[in-house]
């Protein structure tokens, strides 16, 4: 096959989810269920050693409305260098974005405001361009808010809506995929692909090599990313692994 013809490559983003300043991995998104991972300092640094681009960097207590990591996440910003830091969790006004813009974030994505608060949304996303993804965490097709604990609306609605607004890039969970290992759902992604000519980026699911390879197959589609959480950390496969079957 000519380099030409060759299936574009997926990115993999590793997934560093923090909570009460240690990087954890949480099942479907529900507060209590975190499984400790260490400093997410080190955590970074290792993805990054080992060949990311990207990192999801996800504040929860930020997320769940019951405090923050900044300190910490400044910390990662600082001291992990050659990989970019998408960052999400508890952004959701002027003040919270131009601090994650300023501490050195190179893209951040808007959950809850997006839902709450569209025109502020449009209005950032108008600014900011592609430094701003919505991330979309459904159940079915209603999306969640506010640690994923509130229901935020229609999922075909709201894309709808961030369409109009122009937004740049969507980040798409499946809430109840979300660290159970059980794969992705493609359906899901292939339905919010054919609704956006936008880049989507896929999270939640992926447990083996395959899921990987399943979801580059979507990349002529439109997928431009995954993020991987647990199995990276449980040790289903490595990110060198990984970034194979992505690449190649
Ligand atoms: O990633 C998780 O496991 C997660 C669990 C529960 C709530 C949120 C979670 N993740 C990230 O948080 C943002 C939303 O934050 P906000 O609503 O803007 O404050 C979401 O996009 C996920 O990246």
């Amino acid at each position: 096959m000519s380099e030409f013809n060759k299936t574009p490559r997926l990115v993999l983003l590793p997934a560093v989810d923090i909570a009460a300043g240690k990087a954890v991995r949480l099942t479907q998104g529900e507060a209590g269920t975190e499984t400790n991972y260490g400093d997410p300092v080190d955590a970074a640094a290792d993805w990054a050693a080992q060949g990311a681009e990207w990192i999801h960097l996800v504040d929860l207590d930020a997320a769940f409305g019951r405090g923050h990591n900044h300190s910490v996440i400044k910390k990662v910003l600082r001291q992990v260098k050659g990989v970019n830091i998408e960052l999400s969790g508890g952004i959701r006004d002027d003040e919270s974005l131009e601090s994650a813009l300023d501490m050195g974030a190179k893209r951040i994505n808007l959950g809850t405001a997006a839902l709450e608060n569209p025109e502020w949304a449009a209005s950032v996303i108008a600014q900011y361009g592609e430094a701003i993804a919505v991330g979309l965490d459904v159940r079915g097709t209603t999306l969640a808010a506010r640690g994923w604990t509130k229901d935020g609306g229609d999922l075909w609605a709201v894309l709808e809506r961030l369409e109009n607004a122009g937004c740049a890039r969507y980040v798409v969970t499946d809430v109840t995929k979300d660290g159970t290992l059980q794969g992705p759902n493609i359906e899901l992604l292939k339905q919010v692909m054919a609704r956006t000519h936008r880049p989507v980026v896929a999270s939640g699911g992926i447990s083996n090599l395959d899921d990987i390879a399943a979801l580059r197959e979507l990349v002529p589609g439109g997928l431009e990313g995954a993020i991987v959480g647990k199995a990276l950390y449980a040790g289903a496969f490595t990110l060198a692994e990984a970034l194979d079957v992505a690449r190649n």
